[in-house]
Parts: C-alpha cells; structure tokens; sequence
C-alpha cells in the first residue's frame, strides 16, 4: 500500500505550486487526488495520472478537481440563471453513441467534482433512463416547479420519465415535446450547476434552434464516429450549430479502434474522422473512445461504465475527454467570446407555449 507521502513525494515535481495540491487520499489500494489548479486542467491532469500509474501497490486512482468554473452572461429571460454552462451533445446521425458520450461525460464531470445535470432532450428516442438506471415519475412539491431525479449524485431528466412505456415509440406531436422541453429546463428546480449536458435528438434541428433561441451562450458537443465523416449528416450538424449561432466546442470521436486480448490495435471505422470534423468545426478534438463491450454491458445495466469501472482505461478516455471540455470551456470564455443573450421567440412556434399536464 502506497502511503500519503509517499503519493505526496510522487506528486509534487509535476506540481506548478504546492498549493495546486488540495487534498491526498489514500484508502486501501484505491488514491483520490484533489486538485487546485490555475491552468488547463487536461495536461497536468494526465501528468497526475501517468505519476499515479507508475506507483507501486497503487491499484486504482482519480483526480478531482477544485475549481472556480467560469460562467456564461446570462440573459435576462434565460431560464436557467443558476447554471454556468450549458452543453449541448450533439450528432449528425442516430447511433454513433452520443446518448453514451453524453451520459459518461456527465459521470467524468460529477465524480471530478463539479456540479452537473443531465437533461435528456432526446425526445424522440430517450435512452437515458436506461442508461443510468432511473425509473420513476417526476414530481412537484410545490405544484409549480418539477424535482428532478437524481442518480449516482446527478440530477437528471427526461422525457422517458414522463411516458408509460419508455421503449415505446414517442407519438407524441413535435410541438408538445418541445413545449416539454422548454419546460424542463425552466421548471425543473436544477439549482446551482456548473454543467448542464443536454443530450440532443440526432440530426440536424429545431430542437437546436428552440434551445438557440432561450439559452444564453450554450456551447455544442458534436459527437462522431471514424466513417461518420464519409456522410454528410455530422458536417450538417456542425453548419447548423453555425447558423443558430451555437459555438461548437469540441468534437468526439467514438469507436474510435478496438484493442484485442492481445493487444492488437484494430481501426474498424477507419481513421481520421473525428480530427477532420474538428477541423471543420475549427473546435479542439476532445478525444477517441474506443469500442470496449464494457461500455455497452454496463449501459445495458443502468451505470454508466464511468461510475461502475473508473479506474479502468474506457473510463480513463472519458474523463480525458471531460478534463478538455472543461478546459475548451473555459479558453471559450476568457477569450469573451460570449454572445448577446438570445432574442426570445414569442411566436409559438415550435415549443410554443403548451404546458404538459406532468403534475395533475
Ligand atoms: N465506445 C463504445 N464501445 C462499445 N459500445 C458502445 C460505445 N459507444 C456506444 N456504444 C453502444 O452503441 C449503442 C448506441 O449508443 P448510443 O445509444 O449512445 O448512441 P446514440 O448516438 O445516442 O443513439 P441514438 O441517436 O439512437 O440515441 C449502445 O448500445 C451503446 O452501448
């Protein structure tokens, strides 16, 4: 067993300062490290990590973090006043595992240590409720606003949670699940968050836009797969996120490779997709998760891979990916690239102003 000082002695070369090291712990074989960091978090990040790996008798390690996250400016009529950063998961098509990304991310960010929340605006196809677990019915204490349900420490919602069946096809009209939508982002009592990560339908659209329209500065998440760049349905996404002005901020690239029982690295889907999108998107790319059955068994059993297994490398890609969401982030808003708080579509239009009977 590696003792406090001995992770401590370890540690504090990589360390711009000794005040960037906040907390050690050390239980059994398993190291938590908490962070105070003033730069990127991403390079000292895997630094901390490489460091812990090579520890003797170390079996399992995590860096949590300690930080002010930077803020958007938010509008006056935004209906989300106490949350810092609205992060939209997005995808060209259905399939290439952005419910996954989107439900991993939100674990890689929780167990860090932010405050985070999970919305799941995929409306025509929520999979969130299985993914992490969650039945149940949303409710209202007060007959006003709607509690979320909270899992593994994160609050979450979906529209899953409001059908009889989830798996059921949602036959539901466009502008009621909208209205929905709307709903739960200004009803829902999400508190104080750092990151709200809305899992969006696939495709190119108006649920983007009705989110463009009521969200001061959200910022997209564009998540693809190495031959998804063969199709045009990703560049779509990414001109769409253009033209309702959603800054994209970083792309993902899924099943990336898959690594055999001997080691053997296998490009499946190719190669070079996920950097061609980000250079399209003239975004960082976040990073490559590659195909690991563990992903899917365990989201098959309602815990993501993330809280299930965190110390095995598949997780290791997510939090990677989350550590540089929150580093593109960040570099986001200190340039002040923010942009005017969104004109407010009084129209009816999609989303319109139905209320769903959640709380009869
Ligand atoms: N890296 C991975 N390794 C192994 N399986 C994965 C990986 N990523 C996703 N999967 C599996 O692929 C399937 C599709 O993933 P997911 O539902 O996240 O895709 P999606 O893009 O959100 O799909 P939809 O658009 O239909 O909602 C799931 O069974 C998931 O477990």
């Amino acid at each position: 067993m590696a003792t406090r000082e001995e992770v401590i002695a370890a540690l504090s070369p990589l360390l711009p300062d000794p005040s960037a090291l906040a907390e050690v712990v050390v239980l059994g074989r398993d190291v938590t490290v908490t962070l105070r960091p003033r730069g990127p978090r991403e390079e000292l990040g895997s630094k901390v990590r490489e460091a812990l790996a090579k520890l003797p008798d170390v079996a399992g390690f995590e860096v949590r973090w300690q930080a002010d996250v930077q803020g958007r400016n938010v509008g006056p009529e935004d209906p989300l006043p106490e949350v810092k950063n609205v992060v939209l998961v997005m995808s060209g098509k259905g399939g290439v595992g952005k419910s996954t990304c989107a439900t991993n991310l939100t674990m890689s960010l929780h167990r860090a240590g932010f405050r985070v929340g999970l919305l799941d605006a995929d409306i025509y196809g929520p999979s969130i409720p299985t993914m992490l677990g969650v039945t149940g019915r949303p409710v209202s204490l007060d007959g006003k606003s709607i509690e979320p349900l909270e899992r593994f420490g994160v609050k979450l919602m979906s529209i899953g949670f409001l059908l009889e069946d989830p798996k059921a096809a949602v036959v539901w009209r466009g502008p009621m699940l909208h209205g929905a939508l709307l709903q739960f982002l200004k009803d829902v009592r999400w508190g104080a968050l750092d990151y709200l990560i809305l899992d969006l339908p696939p495709g190119t659209g108006d649920v983007a836009l009705t989110l463009a329209q009521r969200i001061s500065s959200p910022y997209a998440v564009i998540v693809t797969t190495p031959q998804a760049v063969a199709t045009d349905d990703v560049y779509k996404s990414v001109s769409m996120c253009e033209k309702v002005n959603i800054p994209v901020v970083g792309v993902i690239e899924n099943m990336s490779y898959f690594i055999d029982t001997a080691g053997v690295k296998h490009e499946l889907f190719g190669r070079g997709g996920g950097q061609a999108i980000a250079d399209f998107a003239k975004a960082p790319l976040l990073g490559q998760v590659p195909i690991d059955q563990s992903v899917r068994e365990w989201g098959d059993k309602g815990t993501p891979v993330v809280q299930a297994s965190p110390f095995s490398p598949i997780a290791r890609a997510f939090v990677t990916v989350a550590e540089r969401l929150t580093d593109a982030v960040d570099a986001r808003r200190t340039e002040g690239e923010e942009e005017a708080p969104p004109e407010i579509d009084r129209s009816g239009g999609p989303g319109g102003r139905k209320r769903l009977p959640i709380m009869k």
